[in-house]
């Protein structure tokens, strides 16, 4: 997808919300486990539920890769199921990959063809030359780790190298690789006050934002420092709207928590024109 077709849709939903499919067996409702493809059941539920109020989804791969075969299946299904009846929504494939070059292009091949992904997470450790390949994709979109949302974050991320914190590097560096207009970033919601110096760097590239809900990151603090004139965000909530209620209006729940979310993301934007 191109980056003005994603911003298009956030102007016309009045959103910029991505949905985390972290679909977990231990916390779906019981009465879908007897089903053939109760992963897929699911998130076909929350789909429909939620589509109306969101942008983006995002499997985290981990959740698929957990069951196995079976697993990667459900993934499959998922996927197809967005790309035929959402295909104007933004898919990222939360799989945190990035190895040497040519592994690194055999990731990209597998989330961006066969799966057919607008986008993936890649880790930066590995440096231009296991980030590169992925950017080859035309309309394809990586979004690198810079600052994650997690206590961790800290051990690396915020070190001071020659001056600057690591994570400045690694924006500052990417932002000089072949195809870097493919680059996003990853800034976790919970380290939202770095957002002003994350836009002295890269004032226009957008950012996937995952933390608020479960991990208690705030929305308006994110869109205070870090939205741009293209607005540039992509804000995540995956457990507190996956399971807002485990019951049989699992689906219901969802679909009002994500409203919620985009109504509070409305006035954001409406701060803008
Ligand atoms: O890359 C990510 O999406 C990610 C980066 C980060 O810094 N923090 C973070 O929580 N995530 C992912 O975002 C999702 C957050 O889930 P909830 O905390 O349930 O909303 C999980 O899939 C995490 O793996």
């Amino acid at each position: 997808m191109k980056i003005e077709h994603l911003i298009s849709q956030i102007k016309k939903k009045k959103s910029f919300l991505c949905v985390g499919l972290d679909t977990d067996l231990d916390k779906v409702p019981q009465h879908l486990l007897s089903e053939d493809d109760p992963i897929f059941s699911f998130n076909k539920a929350i789909i429909d539920a939620t589509c109306e109020y969101c942008v983006a989804y995002k499997p985290n791969i981990a959740f698929y890769e957990a069951y196995g075969l079976n697993g990667w299946k459900s993934l499959e299904r998922t996927m197809d199921y967005l790309n035929v009846e959402h295909p104007d929504i933004f898919t990222i494939a939360d799989a945190k990959r990035g190895d040497i070059g040519n592994t690194s292009f055999r990731y990209a091949k597998a989330f961006f063809e066969t799966l057919n992904f607008d986008s993936i997470t890649v880790a930066p450790y590995m440096g231009r030359d296991s980030v590169e390949p992925f950017l080859e994709f035309k309309d394809k979109h990586t979004i690198l780790l810079a600052l994650t949302s997690n206590k961790g974050a800290f051990d690396f991320q915020t070190l001071d190298v020659e001056g600057k914190q690591l994570y400045k590097s690694v924006l500052r560096t990417s932002q000089g690789y072949k195809n870097a207009e493919n680059l996003m970033y990853v800034i976790g919601a919970t380290k939202a006050s770095f957002l002003k110096e994350v836009r002295e760097i890269v004032p226009e590239s957008f950012l996937l934002v995952p933390g608020v809900g479960a991990q208690g990151g705030n929305l308006q603090e994110v869109c205070k420092y870090g939205m741009a004139k293209n607005i540039g965000l992509l804000v995540n909530s995956s457990r507190g709207i996956l399971y807002a209620s485990q019951g049989e209006d699992f689906a219901e729940k969802a679909g009002l928590k994500a409203k919620t979310i985009q109504e509070e993301m409305e006035v954001e934007l409406d701060r803008l024109t």
